[in-house]
């Protein structure tokens, strides 16, 4: 039942399909007789109260959770066969990698490949993002850490976001101090959540927001001590519950359709955009400068 789900999300692209079976094959699923059930891939960790109908995801593929084609192709089957099973009508993400939520898009999927490579990897990045914004349940983010640009998109497309208060915690979408730009639809969730103009200010100067800043520009909902934030996000994900689905669903899909509808359009036309920017000798020299700056910060 499990690959028949991945086959359908990967219509477009076999090599994620094949990446999907192995991970599906590696798969252990436990049960316990409380109504807890566990799921366990190598990079998501999805562990859910059948009772209560919420699941909880945890980013664990350290160091820092960034979003590498392997872990999205597990991401993608775990949202999928949650939102294929009735039993889940809600959904908290967060992170198993302390203190990082996630590190965004991972650098080394867009440096020094080939253009098919970047292309198989956009479209995974498309697909994510489509399955968490339009997902049917409620989406919950509990921020246990930084996250940069591709981690923050993911906040973003929740429906709530509980944020720690620790100043080293900073969300935003940086790329311009990466020298690449955020692609419309990031930008897109971004002004649908803090207005035009204050995301225009934060998309310009890449702004990493601390919590408090966070709060004040909208960015995320609330900010509370790190030891609360699992507890929010269930005592928040238990507010939105009371709510009749059906009512809240067809009010999530009519806030959102038309922004995702925007990407869905010209998803090809988004994937070659991305690859023609992505192999421009220019971009991969500031990607790989960057990177190389991430890794003398140590020494
Ligand atoms: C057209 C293009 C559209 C692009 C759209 C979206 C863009 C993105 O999402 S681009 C990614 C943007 N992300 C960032 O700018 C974050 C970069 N990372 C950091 O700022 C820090 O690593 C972070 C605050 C997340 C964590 O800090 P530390 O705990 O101090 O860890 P280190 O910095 O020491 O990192 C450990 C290790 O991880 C490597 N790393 C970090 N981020 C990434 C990443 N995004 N992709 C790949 N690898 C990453 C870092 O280089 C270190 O590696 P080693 O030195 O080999 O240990």
């Amino acid at each position: 039942m499990a690959l028949v789900a991945g086959r359908k999300t990967f219509a477009a692209g076999k090599t994620l399909l094949l990446r999907a079976g192995v991970w599906l094959g590696a798969e252990a699923a436990a049960r316990g007789g409380n109504g807890a059930r566990r799921f366990v891939s190598q990079r998501v960790l999805v562990e859910s109260d059948v009772t209560a109908g919420i699941a909880t995801i945890k980013f664990k593929n350290p160091p820092v959770n960034s979003l590498s084609l392997e872990f999205l192709t597990e991401f993608i089957i775990c949202l999928e066969k949650l939102e294929n099973d009735k039993t889940y009508r809600g959904l908290i993400l967060t992170s198993d990698c302390p203190g990082i939520f996630s590190a965004g898009l991972d650098l080394r999927e867009m440096c020094g490949k080939n253009l098919a490579h970047y292309a198989e990897y956009w479209r995974a990045i498309q697909e994510t993002w489509l399955k968490l914004y339009l997902s049917n349940m409620v989406l919950v983010a509990a921020i246990n850490g930084a996250s940069p640009a591709g981690g923050c998109l993911m906040a973003l497309s929740s429906d709530y976001r509980v944020l720690a208060d620790n100043p080293r915690y900073r969300i935003g979408l940086n790329e311009t101090l990466l020298g690449i730009v955020a692609p419309f639809w990031f930008k897109d969730v971004l002004v649908n959540t803090i207005g035009h103009r204050a995301a225009e200010h934060a998309l310009q100067l890449g702004l990493l927001f601390q919590p408090t800043e966070a709060l004040q520009v909208g960015m995320v909902d609330q900010v509370v001590p790190e030891d609360q934030v699992q507890s929010t996000a269930l005592s928040v994900m238990t507010e939105w519950l009371a709510i009749p689905d059906h009512a809240r669903q067809l009010t999530k899909s009519m806030m959102r359709k038309a922004t995702a509808d925007n990407l869905i359009k010209q998803r090809e036309a988004d994937i070659q955009n991305f690859v023609s920017f992505v192999s421009r000798d220019s971009i991969q020299k500031s990607l790989q400068v960057y990177l190389e700056k991430l890794k003398q910060k140590k020494h």
